[in-house]
């Protein structure tokens, strides 16, 4: 049943004091990964890039980026948290944001309205402001590298291209994506990266307020053309306040055109705004380098990372970014909303206050030698994030069958309507951000850039749609031609966007990215030739099960006592009632509220004489075809058997998190259990029958209970003792620590069936106490399924040591 918690995390890669997961973005040479602080709890993205494969050039790039991210801190740029390094790798860690790409909204909403473009448009530029009187340039900014946090607040990231400029100072490398692109930088001449930047702001505006590009181009020569013709073709729509703004930014010559002061001053951002409070109020509540340390914090952090007070007060006020410690603390200063807590008079003493700056103790009261924590300063470690969404219980949307492969999971598993596939498979429509050295780019050489790509020939036809129609009026122009933009705008069919070719995205420095017309004209063939269908739910349980092997994330028979001795793939050590399977191969399995605990009870005792006798389940296939009579609201066929069991529902969690199907889907599990089922579920919870994976995308029934997503927060301990005295005393010391708890019996499939005893604790802990083969010890795992917390960790610790003391003979798995 139990195994040692860290074999758990599968695909889980464990880098410092985080758990990474899958892969939520892939740059130039980078790969963002989605990650969770072990201490925090906090989920973050680490960025990390193989330094081994940089050239001299991109190295002293990524220097410069890691100096710039870890002397930023604004809230509307991503924050840094720690840099690692560990061999060749370099790992940045940085707030996490779900939400993802501004880049992404756009192509799902097409342009946003004023107002909103004004809110994401100001905290741009305050973000920006704060960087250039940082005298920072940030070189890259476009709507693929804004993104969005919590509450649709604007976070800026990837400083890759920033650099540092003085006022006088120009600037001569070539980067930036060319869409955004200022003239100087098309002409390759020397440029203010300060003005570099309030052009790729022109553009931001243009895109949000218009939802498409200003400047056409079927190449880069001619969106050099277009650009420099110093005509910017503004839709009616847009307010002339707003048109006059954005051509104020996208002024030809870069000495006449607006600085960050002068964007922020701008009439357009005033309207229904106060921008001068609104950037102030951001500017204050930038957090100066503490000069307390959180006392809570502090303790815990001594408790749970075994730092000394010493070490911590260092890396601490030292901003040591290369320190776990370092970025602990700032996590769970997020996490407690550390101004709230200071001033109370219980601080550790600021760095430059104490008497001895080296070893930092002076001034420091003595602190008991173990530290403790009151549960009121518990709870407050356990808040959320105040800003953005990287608080969170559990590591559900971490893992993926295969992390890296998970760049393009969802174009695999599912096959989504033509224009949804198209358009929501980001990584293969999005651009990157060139970074060509100056001669790549020369005027001379820029007529030589490699073959027209999709994205330069789609630049006049708005990559991110056709302008959608003025609220109202799409009545009244049924056909693009007579859409009142088309003036302005040649229409492009965006669903005929094409994906880029694996073998043609860039790599590095410079690349064109996108496909030839020749694989644009052999895309459009194809889909008129092949009409996208849908599986039927039947193929997709088939597919997943092939795939998966139909695994499950709780209790388990084993499927070679079945159908023929298929072997379980899921190892001894996983098959736990309480180990989480990756997300890809998790699934839910929502019960039916109609099966009763008898119908339930004698489920389970047919399959039990199944497994006995020869493994003939047609009995339970009768079972079912019974229970289905009466109540066939979705009769589904397969192969010749006609079951109803519409109550019997499967969903996974990627459907569930992205709504594609908000229901599940409903199929006959007896076949398919005859033909593919490895593992079975009877009493998972007390509603549930049968639980299969499926990646459904058509959705049937409806859910009846909301799954609870299952955490690896697992601890697990092997005691000698019989298995009633251990659920006594587990009882008994948690009505001690007053406690409630649900007490339920639930039946372990195993070759040799066994009793399993669940206690819930409404805090989200549940213990699981079975016997199992080969020794037949008393198997006891404690998993944190829901509010995570380090309340919950200490209570299991706390039974745990209880179990240690009266059982000397107990191991750990
Ligand atoms: N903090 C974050 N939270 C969520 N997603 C992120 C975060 N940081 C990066 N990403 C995702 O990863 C992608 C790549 O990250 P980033 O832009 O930093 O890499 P890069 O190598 O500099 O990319 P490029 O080559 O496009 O400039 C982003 O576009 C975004 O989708």
């Amino acid at each position: 049943m139990a195994a040692a918690a860290p074999k758990r995390r599968m695909g889980l890669e464990k880098i410092g004091l985080y758990d990474v997961g899958r892969a939520i973005g892939k740059g130039n040479f980078a790969t963002v990964r989605i990650a969770r602080h072990r201490i925090a709890k906090t989920k973050v993205a680490v960025k990390s890039i193989d330094v081994s494969k940089l050239d001299k050039e991109n190295l002293i790039k990524l220097e410069r980026e890691v100096k710039i991210v870890t002397m930023i801190d604004h809230p509307h740029i991503v924050k840094c948290y720690e840099i690692m390094r560990v061999d060749n790798m370099l790992y940045i860690v940085s707030e996490y944001c779900s939400t993802g790409e501004l880049y992404a909204t756009l192509m799902g909403k097409g342009r946003v309205t004023e107002d909103i473009a004004r809110k994401w448009f100001t905290e741009t530029a305050a973000a920006v402001s704060y960087l250039h009187n940082k005298g920072i340039v940030h070189r890259d900014l476009k709507t693929e590298n804004i993104l969005l946090g919590k509450d649709s607040k604007i976070k800026l990231i990837d400083f890759g291209f920033s650099n540092f400029q003085t006022p006088d100072q120009l600037l001569n490398t070539w980067c930036g994506s060319p869409p955004y692109a200022a003239p100087e930088l098309l002409l390759g001449n020397s440029y203010d990266g300060m003005k570099a930047d309030i052009w790729s702001m022109g553009v931001l505006l243009y895109i949000l307020v218009t939802g498409g590009f200003p400047f056409g181009s079927e190449s880069v020569n001619d969106l050099k053309r277009s650009v420099l013709s110093g005509v910017v073709k503004i839709p009616y729509w847009v307010s002339v306040e707003c048109a006059d703004f954005i051509r104020k930014m996208l002024v030809l010559n870069p000495t006449k055109r607006m600085t960050i002061q002068n964007v922020l001053a701008h009439r357009w951002m005033h309207i229904r705004n106060d921008v001068k409070k609104q950037v102030q109020n951001l500017e204050s509540s930038i957090r100066p380098t503490p000069s307390k340390l959180n006392p809570t914090i502090m303790m815990f952090m001594q408790q749970h990372g075994k730092w000394t007070e010493e070490q911590i007060i260092d890396a601490v006020l030292g901003r040591n970014f290369e320190s776990p410690i370092f970025a602990t603390y700032e996590l769970l200063a997020d996490k407690v909303k550390i101004g709230s807590l200071e001033g109370t008079g219980e601080e550790y003493p600021r760095r430059g206050s104490r008497g001895s700056i080296l070893s930092g103790r002076a001034n420091v009261d003595e602190q008991p030698l173990t530290p403790t924590i009151s549960a009121h300063q518990l709870a407050q470690l356990n808040l959320s994030s105040p800003d953005c969404d990287s608080d969170d219980s559990s590591n559900s949307d971490l893992c993926d069958e295969s992390p890296l492969s998970s760049l393009e999971p969802n174009h695999k598993q599912f096959t989504l309507p033509r224009g949804l596939d198209l358009m929501g498979n980001r990584f293969e429509n999005r651009r990157h951000t060139l970074c060509a050295s100056e001669q790549l780019l020369s005027p001379n050489l820029m007529g030589q850039f490699p073959p027209p790509n999709l994205l330069l020939n789609n630049f006049t036809m708005s990559p991110l749609g056709f302008p959608p129609m003025p609220e109202g009026q799409a009545a009244e122009f049924p056909f693009p031609s007579l859409h009142p933009a088309l003036g302005a705008f040649p229409t492009t069919d965006l669903s005929k966007m094409l994906p880029v070719p694996k073998s043609e995205r860039r790599a590095s420095a410079g690349e064109t990215l996108l496909p030839t017309n020749f694989d644009l004209q052999q895309h459009l063939a194809n889909l008129s030739a092949n009409p996208v269908s849908f599986p039927t739910v039947e193929e997709e349980g088939r597919s997943y099960l092939a795939k998966y092997g139909g695994k499950r994330n709780t209790v388990h028979c084993l499927g070679n006592q079945i159908g023929g001795g298929v072997q379980n793939p899921i190892p001894r050590y996983q098959r736990t009632p309480y180990a989480k399977a990756p997300p890809a191969e998790r699934r839910s399995s929502w019960a039916s509220p109609s099966l009763s605990q008898q119908q339930q009870s004698h489920l389970e005792k047919i399959f039990k004489d199944a497994l006995q006798t020869n493994n003939d389940i047609s009995r339970l296939h009768k079972e079912f075809k019974n229970l289905s009579h009466g109540c066939a609201q979705s009769q589904i066929t397969n192969e010749g058997s006609s079951l109803a069991c519409p109550q019997i529902s499967i969903t996974d969690e990627y459907n569930r998190q992205h709504n594609i199907a908000p229901s599940a889907s409903s199929f006959d599990p007896v076949s398919i259990f005859q033909k593919n089922a490895q593992e079975v579920v009877f009493g998972q919870r007390p509603a549930t029958a049968i639980g299969f994976s499926s990646t459904s995308f058509s959705g049937m029934s409806t859910p009846e209970q909301t799954t609870r997503s299952m955490d690896d927060r697992v601890r697990s301990i092997v005691c000698t003792l019989p298995f009633a005295e251990v659920v006594e005393e587990l009882k008994s010391s948690l009505n001690i620590l007053k406690i409630p708890f649900a007490e339920t019996q639930e039946m372990v499939y195993e070759p040799q069936v066994t009793e399993m005893r669940r206690l819930s604790l409404p805090s989200g802990v549940e213990i699981g106490v079975a016997v199992l083969p080969p020794e037949h010890k008393s198997h006891v795992e404690f998993a944190i399924i829901n509010n995570d917390s380090p309340t919950s960790e200490i209570l299991c610790d706390q039974l745990i040591c209880r179990l240690r003391m009266i059982d000397p003979n107990w191991s750990s798995e």
